[in-house]
């Protein structure tokens, strides 16, 4: 069929990829465990097996499947920022016609458990769904970009929350209140300034732990002490803070979900009240949800331009 259509992108390879990795101290018989999700997407010259069912420019998603495994075993996978720019280089190293691999880590948490009061040496837990998540772009044309984050860690607070001042017109039903539960589910992340090549990421290795460690603990800091006068400008403060205590990123970006607790008129049985100062039981929604995100970057405007 004549067709005036072309491939005006591509990208394709293996997600959801899960791998564990051990690491046994011999000396001391302190192990540790990393379980990853990892999704490695390629691009390149593949178009002819889009256009053509061509697939001798095809490197099967079963291979990459592969090679992460064995790259996995043969390097380190911490920290996962180093990890996927040594996987994503792989590609454009080793295939001449791939020119970008897209590299997600997702890190599970399994916290060493304390038994009888002492860290044990090989029993780990489960304590939340938050994960340590690292996007690694490898190019042949533009080096390495990383954005490193945290997604899934779930918060509330019961009060030092408001939100009034807002547009009031007829399509306003929502009352001005001064004190509020406000909870979400952070996600976070920061992008570093461009890296030339994977040494360039083994130079800066000790600058992404200590870098996941003070987001994590300004987003908690903040959260918890912040008289919060809306999500946007709690998560604005956030943003600012982990561009100043975090040298190398050169943008910041939530993304938060207002989870909403309804306060409950309980007046019609016994005239109870349960609104106001008096709230104790309120009704948790799934949803609908708000949903704030911003970006924030260093200087002054007008550089806007969006991750989001
Ligand atoms: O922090 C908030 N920001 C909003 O934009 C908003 N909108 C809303 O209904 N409640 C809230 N809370």
């Amino acid at each position: 069929m004549a067709s005036s259509a072309y491939v005006s992108a591509a990208r394709y390879g293996k997600d959801n990829v899960r791998v564990l990795k051990t690491d046994r101290d011999a000396a001391t018989g302190v192990h540790t465990v990393t379980e990853m999700t990892v999704s490695c997407l390629l691009e390149g010259d593949i178009d002819v097996s889009y256009t053509k069912g061509d697939n001798s420019v095809v490197v099967a998603t079963d291979s990459i499947k592969n090679t992460i495994f064995i790259t996995a075993k043969q390097n380190p996978v911490n920290p996962p920022e180093l990890f996927a720019a040594i996987l994503g280089a792989h590609f454009i190293d080793t295939y001449s016609h791939i020119h970008a691999a897209n590299v997600k880590v997702i890190t599970h948490r399994w916290t060493r458990m304390t038994i009888r009061g002492k860290p044990h040496p090989h029993s780990f837990l489960r304590d939340g769904q938050e994960t340590r998540n690292v996007e690694a772009r490898v190019s042949r044309k533009d080096g390495i970009a990383i954005t490193s984050g945290i997604e899934g860690l779930t918060v509330l607070k019961s009060t030092g929350s408001a939100f009034h001042g807002f547009v009031r017109d007829e399509f306003t039903t929502l009352p001005e209140t001064w004190d509020r539960i406000l909870s979400t589910d952070v996600d976070a992340s920061w992008k570093w300034k461009p890296f030339a090549n994977v040494q360039a990421v083994r130079d800066a290795v000790s600058k992404f732990n200590p870098a996941w460690e003070e987001a994590r603990e300004i987003t908690l800091t903040r959260f918890a002490e912040d008289e919060s006068a809306s999500v946007q400008n709690t998560m604005y403060k956030m943003c600012e803070q982990i561009l100043a205590a975090v040298p190398d990123t050169e943008l910041v970006i939530y993304s938060l979900p207002n989870k909403h607790f309804f306060e409950l008129d309980l007046s019609w049985h016994k005239g109870i009240k349960n609104t106001g100062k008096d709230a104790e039981v309120y009704v948790p929604q799934s949803n609908p949800n708000g949903l704030i995100k911003c970006e924030v970057a260093r200087g002054s405007p007008p550089n806007r331009g969006s991750h989001l």
